[in-house]
């Protein structure tokens, strides 16, 4: 199933910045593992905002709520999440 997810990252103003280095190195790691499984299809930033619009292929609801949650910056975003499905005038196969 294929997920259009908009996360906006909220760090707090006051939280240390290794803290902050480190959080996004970790965020990293594990977008970029994701990637590679083919879980996070598409990562992409958002101009002038510290946001992004993701594409996400997981098996359910639940699946992506629980990917979602294991993020190390999920306490620092708001996450909006709406579900796909193929458009009748799409040319692209299931390739996605
Ligand atoms: O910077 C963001 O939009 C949040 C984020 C997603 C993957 C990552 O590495 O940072």
């Amino acid at each position: 199933m294929l997920f259009h997810v908009e996360m906006t990252v909220r760090l707090p103003h006051d939280m240390p910045p290794a803290q902050a280095e480190q959080l996004k190195a970790r965020e990293k790691e594990i977008a970029q593992g994701l990637q590679r499984d083919g879980v996070w299809r598409h990562l992409w930033r958002i101009a002038g905002r510290y946001a992004n619009v993701s594409i996400f292929d997981v098996a359910d609801v639940a699946s992506l709520h629980d990917t979602l949650l294991t993020l190390p910056l999920f306490p620092y975003m708001d996450i909006q999440v709406r579900p796909l499905c193929r458009h009748g005038s799409s040319i692209h196969g299931d390739d996605r």
